[in-house]
């Protein structure tokens, strides 16, 4: 075994990647976009997949739900397979009513309350941008394509379920977060302090202001939107 958590060999898995949290995801992803695909991994059914976007390399791994589980194959990915680019590709709740379900969010910032930055290195962050360069391609690519993209900070939450003195309105005000998700930050720090790049794009999977969902089957498949823009983001240049 490569790592405790990929079993991939070196080399198996591309320096783009592709990061949804949820592995069928990531399975839909490799068997509906990429060719010449093969599986590369299925440590604790974390589905990893290496395959080609137009022609370039590109691989799809599945990170589990919060910052702990995206920490540890953010981690392992860049130091152990040397992976360059990595881009959540996930769903979020809305704090907006400027969000619709299945709206497309960039994430442009990731505000956080989680100890994720002082359990790493003894020293807290609440923000962390992702990289410029890969957010820009995102950008530049929904130009290409027509796609509506909104662009803000993310709350990226250690917290699903949260109690009742919990109140999205404050963090949206505050600090300016227009969802909620579990990973951007996790992802764009270990990013950060490994010299690699990386970026998050969301899909509207809920809102907690209108108190619409979407279905489990969709947050698994309506993404479409989404991955194809992730895709030639990442695979530009
Ligand atoms: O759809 P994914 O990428 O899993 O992202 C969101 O969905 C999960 C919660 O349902 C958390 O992982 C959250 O960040
Ligand atoms: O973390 C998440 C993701 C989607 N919707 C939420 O409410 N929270």
């Amino acid at each position: 075994m490569a790592t405790p958590h990929i079993a991939a060999a070196k080399g198996q898995i591309a320096e783009r990647i592709l990061l949804p949290g949820d592995p069928l995801r990531a399975k839909f992803i490799a068997e509906n976009w990429l060719t010449d695909v093969h599986q590369v991994s299925q440590v604790r059914n974390m589905l990893a997949f290496s395959g080609k976007w137009k022609g370039t390399p590109v691989s799809v791994m599945g990170t589990g739900m919060g910052m702990p589980s995206i920490g540890i194959y953010s981690w392992e990915l860049c130091q152990v397979y040397n992976v360059q680019k990595l881009l959540r590709v996930g769903s979020c709740g809305a704090y907006t009513d400027q969000l619709n379900m299945l709206d497309l969010l960039l994430a442009t910032n990731s505000w956080t309350d989680s100890s994720f930055a002082q359990a790493h290195n003894g020293k807290a962050l609440s923000i962390i941008a992702p990289s410029p360069g890969l957010t820009n391609s995102i950008r530049l690519q929904a130009q290409k394509q027509g796609v509506a993209l909104q662009e803000g900070t993310v709350h990226t939450s250690d917290v699903f379920y949260h109690g009742p003195a919990f109140n999205f309105r404050d963090v949206f005000q505050k600090h300016g977060a227009l969802a909620v998700e579990m990973e951007a930050f996790a992802l764009f720090y270990t990013a950060q302090q490994l010299g690699r790049e990386a970026g998050a794009l969301l899909t509207v999977s809920d809102s907690l202001v209108t108190e619409e969902g979407i279905s489990t089957e969709a947050r698994e498949q309506a993404f479409g939107p989404m991955i194809e823009l992730a895709l030639d983001a990442i695979c530009q240049d």
